[in-house]
């Protein structure tokens, strides 16, 4: 049986990716709840929507099959039917704070009694106290937060559908994710994997499911090749849940090196992408601030051991480590913002080097990264720029905002 997923490489023919187009979600909240949901400014969003479809359609015209979460999701449940659609629910709330109680059961009854598409929609844009018909009678809902807005938060960053999954080889890692703005977000994802006919029963493989402690995000999981992966040890993933996806990926997988980065821990470097990606068979982006001196940072190249064990080769110099793992002659690193410390902090804050490639050589980048996009092309890429004034606020690139699910093997 084909797999619906068959992701080998970062730089494959984009066959399938999934999108999540900006929703409501985008501009309900506050600027005082924006460091905890993880955005740096207020968007706009009949923009953002207008840069997002003009994003969708240049992956369209050029052959891409573009998928929607928030369409799979209802599908998913719609699919399922009632008992799933229930325990989905009573997850969601139970993520959300309400396992039980007169307010959980509010809620129940206010999503209860929507469609799945509504239903959906409504808990990714966030519910508002003003919106339910609820009058608290027992303590625990009277003496709730009062000048609080929301019972639900919104899930502002669902449009980077590139981080609570991420699909390797012929299966996904569907992820337990850093921060709590975050973590409901892959519910959707396990219930498209579970329940969506594309999917459902079709052999798709889960490396490492959501039921995890330790956290791991798709923004620092790069597929290099058909047994190379590079992970991020970053701010949203941690060195346990890395050794944790390395040892399933050789048990089960054709996967037999993780190469572990280690990157600063920081909001504007969260993910290894935002800092570094794979462009072509020989070619990567890279934020010079990543580097130390005489270029170097730490790798460890990671190998099955004996008895299930991991072996560790700890490195510092990224392109010869690459070099070895990708059995390359040469291989060329482009500095985003052509290496100046003003132009590169600048275009990396905007994520000049968080790049999707839907070909070999062929990229789709934030067309206000004119630096780092003219020295991609003096490098021989294709460079497709799409639109960004709103997108960027949110701190992702075209790579964090598409979740590949097919690509041609290279
Ligand atoms: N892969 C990525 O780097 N994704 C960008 C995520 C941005 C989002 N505001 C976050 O902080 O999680």
């Amino acid at each position: 049986m084909t797999s619906p997923i068959h992701v080998t490489s970062e730089i494959g023919k984009l066959k399938t990716v999934l999108l999540k187009r900006p929703g409501r979600e985008i501009e309900n909240f506050t600027p005082d709840m924006m460091p905890r949901l993880l955005f740096d400014d207020i968007p706009y969003l009949p923009i953002a929507q207008k840069e997002h479809d003009y994003f969708a359609d240049t992956l369209r015209d050029n052959g891409v099959e573009v998928l929607y979460l928030e369409k799979l999701a209802a599908e998913a449940l719609d699919a399922a039917g009632d008992k799933v659609r229930n325990d989905f629910l009573e997850q969601m709330l139970t993520e959300s704070g309400y396992a039980t109680g007169t307010i959980h059961d509010a809620l129940k009854e206010y999503l209860g009694s929507m469609n799945n598409q509504d239903m959906v929609n409504k808990i990714m844009e966030g519910i508002r106290k003003n919106e339910v018909d609820f009058v608290p009678t027992d303590l625990v809902s009277a003496a709730e937060t009062e000048n609080y807005e929301f019972y639900m938060d919104p899930m502002p960053n669902l449009y980077f559908t590139r981080d609570p999954s991420a699909c390797i080889g012929e299966g996904l890692s569907i992820n337990h994710m850093t921060f709590p703005a975050r973590q409901r977000e892959s519910l959707f994802n396990e219930i498209v994997i579970k329940y969506h006919p594309r999917f459902a029963d079709k052999g798709v493989h889960v490396w490492r499911d959501r039921n995890h402690d330790t956290r791991i995000e798709g923004g620092d999981e790069l597929v290099l090749n058909d047994h190379v992966m590079a992970i991020g040890v970053s701010q949203r993933t941690s060195a346990d849940a890395i050794q944790d996806i390395a040892k399933s990926l050789f048990k089960e997988g054709h996967f037999d090196t993780v190469i572990a980065i280690k990157i600063p821990h920081n909001h504007a470097m969260m993910h290894l992408d935002t800092v570094f990606t794979m462009i072509n068979y020989d070619q990567f982006t890279v934020h010079p601030g990543i580097l130390g001196e005489g270029g170097h940072i730490d790798t460890w190249t990671i190998t099955p051991g004996k008895n299930g064990d991991l072996n560790l080769d700890h490195r510092t110099d990224l392109k010869q480590v690459l070099k070895d793992a990708l059995k390359l002659d040469d291989l060329d690193l482009i500095p985003t913002g052509n290496g100046d410390p003003i132009i590169a902090g600048r275009e990396q804050w905007n994520d000049g080097s968080n790049t999707l490639a839907i070909a070999p050589g062929v990229v789709v980048t934030y067309n206000r990264n004119y630096v780092s996009n003219d020295l991609l092309r003096k490098h021989g890429l294709k460079v497709l720029e799409v639109i960004s004034s709103e997108l960027s606020r949110g701190r992702g690139g075209p790579r964090c905002m598409s979740c590949p699910i097919v690509r041609e093997d290279i």
